[in-house]
């Protein structure tokens, strides 16, 4: 069966096991241990990397275009550069310049080619769920593969909208990764209501659309970051959100249009500024500004919240760049005090509830964080494994089934290792913990941090901190 022809008599692929294919079960060869130890002050103006999001969409739009689009500031983390291959797969061209601006030759919407091999995506959520729902709709097959994390998570949201559409399945149990597709030879355009605040499922859906015929209808009734909506509208698809009498967003897009090229420029990711602006309001005596920064309604939470706690943060030089809101964000130490974090901001900060969980664990009193469930299906269960890196840090914490409290104020905390679970935002949100802690702060695995901020640990001592490698330490 493995060398056969990859479809049954039913019409479906089965999954074919590549030789060549290894799980992941840590990052890289070995895991590179990396311990945080009191810091600072920090201080300095600095730029964070593109945005994640954005970046991920600009490939693939670029390679959905017709012509040529170039993209400057695309965030090169592993993610990002997954995403990269995957459209490099189905035929459009992508190079970078000796200026760094990468050029995208799109192939063309309905003129994707069959990927020869499998399309792995590491550690990528965004990557594999949206490239799920663009392939769907391909008359093309595919198998997916990722490493131990995400080969734990759900896929199921993104199959089960691309079955109605008419795309064909084979995935492991659970609808996990392996999992092979075929698209639908003829996709039927759908009208979908989004069943948990994911932007991901939102928009494999709309992805999907795009090349099915007649208007596919997207219900959100619950908010969540709207790139794919934006994005697709500059590249000239008929796209319109509305409010129902529920209030719920409805995004109607029509099927088939030819998208046009465009030139992008990528700001700032604001998930990875959460980690500078966490660090410099818990180390006492910092200043530090980060330029450049998305500053989009949907992912702003963060800052919000911590404004909410007492962060001494100003957004600075706010202006518009190709439709979207930036600014430069100045954040000096500040004495925080606990707070309730409303549920319904949830999805505008969903990334950052490690870090916050961090800042909590400086403040006066108690942080209560609930409507938390979306972060059980994560790279890690991140309510877990935020709850137990705080405890083998001696900071009082209630992991609740979707709510955390942390207890802050507590003496002599650090001195712990903390278990990342090939989770690049709980390696991160840890080493700022020891910045600020009394005792050092180990993570197990620094090395997954390139899964997003590839640029963290030089960065950060250039503020001032003190992260070193635990492993050629002891050795
Ligand atoms: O659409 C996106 O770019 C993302 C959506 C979010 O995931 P969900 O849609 O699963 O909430 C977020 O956690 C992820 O980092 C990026
Ligand atoms: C959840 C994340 O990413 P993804 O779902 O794309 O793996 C993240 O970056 O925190």
């Amino acid at each position: 069966m493995t060398n056969a022809d990859p479809h049954d008599s039913k019409g479906l692929i089965f999954l074919r096991a590549s030789k060549s294919w290894k799980i992941r079960m840590s990052h890289g060869s070995s895991p590179t241990p990396l311990t945080a130890c009191t810091s600072g002050p920090l201080t300095g103006t600095i730029r964070v990397p593109g945005d994640k999001s954005i970046s991920h969409r600009a490939l693939m739009f670029g390679a959905l275009a017709v012509g040529h689009s170039t993209v400057k500031g695309l965030l090169e983390s592993e993610d990002v550069l997954a995403t990269a291959a995957a459209m490099r797969a189905v035929g459009a061209k992508i190079e970078k310049d000796a200026d760094g601006t990468y050029h995208i030759d799109g192939i063309g919407l309905g003129s994707l080619l069959e990927p020869e091999g499998v399309i792995d995506f590491g550690n990528a959520g965004t990557g594999v769920r949206l490239t799920m729902g663009i392939f769907g709709t391909h008359d093309i097959a595919a198998t997916f593969v990722g490493d131990a994390s995400l080969s734990n998570r759900p896929m199921g949201r993104v199959l089960d909208p691309l079955r109605q559409m008419g795309t064909s399945v084979v995935a492991r149990s659970g609808d996990r990764l392996p999992a092979s597709i075929r698209g639908a030879k003829q996709p039927l355009p759908l009208t979908y209501r989004v069943p948990m605040p994911s932007a991901q499922v939102k928009s494999a859906v709309l992805l999907a659309g795009l090349n099915a015929p007649g208007i596919t209808t997207v219900i959100e009734p619950i908010p969540t970051r709207d790139h794919t909506e934006k994005m697709l509208a500059g590249f000239g698809a008929e796209i319109s959100v509305t409010l129902n009498e529920a209030g719920e967003r409805v995004i109607k897009l029509k099927g088939q249009p030819e998208l046009k090229p465009q030139d992008l420029d990528v700001p700032g990711d604001p998930s990875s500024a959460g980690f500078p602006i966490v660090a410099a309001l818990i180390v006492p005596g910092s200043d530090v500004t980060i330029e450049n920064v998305l500053l989009n309604e949907h992912r702003t939470g963060l800052i919000t919240t911590l404004i909410e706690m007492g962060g001494n943060i100003e957004i600075l030089n706010r202006r518009d760049a190709s439709g979207e809101e930036v600014g430069d964000i100045r954040v000096r130490a500040s004495q925080l005090k606990g707070i309730t974090v409303p549920a319904v901001r949830a999805p505008s900060m969903i990334d950052e509830y490690p870090v916050l969980a961090v800042a909590a664990a400086f403040a006066e009193g108690d942080t209560f964080m609930p409507g938390l469930d979306e972060l059980r299906v994560k790279e890690s269960d991140r309510l877990a494994a935020v709850a137990r890196g705080l405890e083998a840090n001696g900071i009082p914490c209630i992991e609740g089934e979707d709510c955390l409290t942390v207890t802050g104020g507590a003496n002599n905390i650090g001195n712990g290792t903390v278990v990342t679970h090939l989770d690049h935002r709980i390696a991160m949100s840890f080493l700022v913990l020891g910045m600020a802690a009394h005792k050092p702060v180990t993570v197990d695995d620094g090395a997954v941090i390139a899964t997003s901020f590839p640029t963290f640990t030089g960065l950060f001592s250039g503020m001032g901190a003190d992260i070193r490698n635990s492993s050629s330490e002891a050795a």
